[in-house]
């Protein structure tokens, strides 16, 4: 039997190990001798689940917080980000927490993460995976990004690394499975826009922002970054290259999008002058 994740049924299944807690080796060795079979990734940390006895998110290793399933795209955005352990960094749209805990993973659990996300239901899981893989480094505010920022800026908090992984079309698949239409996508759109500014007005001058969706639609990626780039003359786009033979270049030059079989993303980092 294979196990499923939430995007199991359709997508590959990867985990990425907690080195906070675990090394991967160790972790590999445990899960093996109990039948998983576990393939290596172009990440260290991280492993395709081939094949399981069980459910991968019900597994004693899995409560110790020794792993988060998620896809090997969902890692690509916090991995472009590259927070150092001195960074103060927002997370605007945090849960259920893959990003948040891989960012405090990178920070090696020091800096700071301020985690928002608007769902009191979702923060729920956000604040389960934060504290079942031992995050120390991260503060959790349920509230709206849009009402949230003028306080932040009345405080003058403003932050070095900031990641939004945006609301989409992609997600709206996933968690109600219904057909999205041009409506649903030009609603994304347009939330994305805004919340992009929000993070663009947040960032420190010299600070960098990772915009990520896991839709296709281009409404809702090269269409929002294209705004941005257009209307504000304090920020520029800088040139990612794929990491991993399984991303692609994407239609804007220097962002990337991957596609199925992998879970489907885009990823797009902006800098402010500074
Ligand atoms: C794509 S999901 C985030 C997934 C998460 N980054 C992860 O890796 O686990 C988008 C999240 O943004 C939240 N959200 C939507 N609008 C928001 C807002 N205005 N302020 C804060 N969070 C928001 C949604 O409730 C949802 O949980």
């Amino acid at each position: 039997m294979t196990s499923h994740s939430k995007e199991g049924d359709i997508y590959i299944n990867f985990i990425r190990v907690n080195t906070l807690k675990i090394s991967p080796s160790a972790l590999k060795e445990r899960l093996e001798k109990k039948g998983v079979k576990l393939e290596k990734t172009f990440l260290d940390y991280a492993f395709r689940v081939i094949e399981s006895p069980f459910s991968i998110g019900a597994t004693p290793e899995y409560l110790f917080g020794y792993y988060m399933p998620q896809s090997l795209s969902s890692m690509i955005p916090p991995i472009t980000l590259n927070p150092s352990p001195k960074d103060r960094v927002l997370d605007m749209c945090a849960a259920p927490g893959g990003k948040t805990t891989h960012l405090a993973q990178l920070m090696g659990n020091e800096g700071t993460i301020l985690a928002v996300e608007i769902s009191k239901e979702r923060v729920k899981a956000l604040k389960s995976n934060i504290n079942r893989m031992n995050i120390l480094n991260t503060i959790i505010i349920n509230k709206d990004m849009r009402k949230y920022k003028e306080y932040l800026m009345k405080k003058k908090i403003l932050f070095d690394k900031i990641l939004l992984d945006a609301p989409c079309s992609g997600n709206i698949i996933k968690d109600k499975n219904r057909k999205v239409d041009e409506k649903d996508i030009e609603y994304c759109s347009l939330r994305q826009k805004e919340l992009l500014n929000i993070g663009l007005d947040l960032l420190k001058p010299g600070g960098e922002l990772v915009y990520s969706t896991c839709s296709m639609e281009e409404k809702e990626n090269e269409e929002v970054i294209e705004h941005v780039l257009k209307s504000r003359d304090d920020i520029k786009l800088i040139k990612l290259s794929p990491i991993a033979n399984f991303i692609r270049p994407g239609k804007i030059k220097g962002t990337l999008k991957v596609y199925p079989p992998y879970e489907p993303f885009f990823i797009a980092k902006i800098k402010k002058e500074g």
